[in-house]
């Protein structure tokens, strides 16, 4: 019998790599990130991707990255940002597990991701208007697919976990066949 994933979504920095990982671990279930399994694939980073063959290309990339990972029964898997960008990855993630949406605020992105130059994304002259206009556009549609929304605000990571534990006990998530 088929056991449920969990899928995470939610925008850049909202804590979906680093909070899956350590969920995964708490559950003993089988971790992924959907990037990390196109860095894995190419041999390459996503800002070369997205240097080479443009949004669109990382786009196709991912969402056959997508079609396997949601396929895998008893995985936590970690998406990109903008997996839900597509419709049919929407219908992939509603579909296949329990969606659990990470929010946060703009502030809290922009502190979490300051540092980094791996979201290309970001790599703009005004990066918080950046994430304003793709949480515009984003925010309806990680609603739509979410079973389960939690917040991340800036505390510690493990405090995240533990909400995220706590709303899938809520939600009678098991581990279990089903
Ligand atoms: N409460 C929190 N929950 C999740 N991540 C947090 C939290 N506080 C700080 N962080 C940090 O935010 C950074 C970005 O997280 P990451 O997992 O890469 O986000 P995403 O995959 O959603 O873009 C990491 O360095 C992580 O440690
Ligand atoms: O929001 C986006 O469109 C993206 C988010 C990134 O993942 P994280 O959300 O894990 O940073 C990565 O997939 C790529 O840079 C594009
Ligand atoms: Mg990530």
């Amino acid at each position: 019998m088929a056991r449920r994933s969990i899928f995470l979504v939610g925008p850049m920095g909202a804590g979906k790599t680093t909070v899956g990982r350590r969920l995964a671990q708490n559950l003993g279930l089988e971790f992924f990130d959907s990037d990390e399994e196109i860095e894995r694939r190419t041999g390459t980073t996503i800002p070369i991707i997205f240097e080479i063959e443009g949004e669109a290309g990382f786009r196709k990339r991912e969402h056959q990255v997508l079609s396997e990972l949601t396929a895998l029964s008893g995985v936590v898997l970690a998406t990109g940002g903008g997996a839900v960008l597509l419709p049919e990855n929407r219908e992939l993630l509603r579909s296949r597990g329990t969606v659990v949406y990470l929010r946060t605020s703009v502030a809290e992105q922009l502190r979490r991701t300051r540092s980094s130059t791996h979201r290309p994304l970001l790599q703009a002259d005004d990066p918080e208007q950046r994430l304003r206009d793709l949480a515009e556009m984003r925010e309806p549609l990680y609603e739509a697919v979410a079973d389960i929304v939690v917040e991340s605000p800036g505390r510690k990571v493990g405090a995240t976990v533990k909400d995220v534990l706590d709303r899938l006990a809520d939600a009678h998530f098991t581990t279990g066949p089903g």
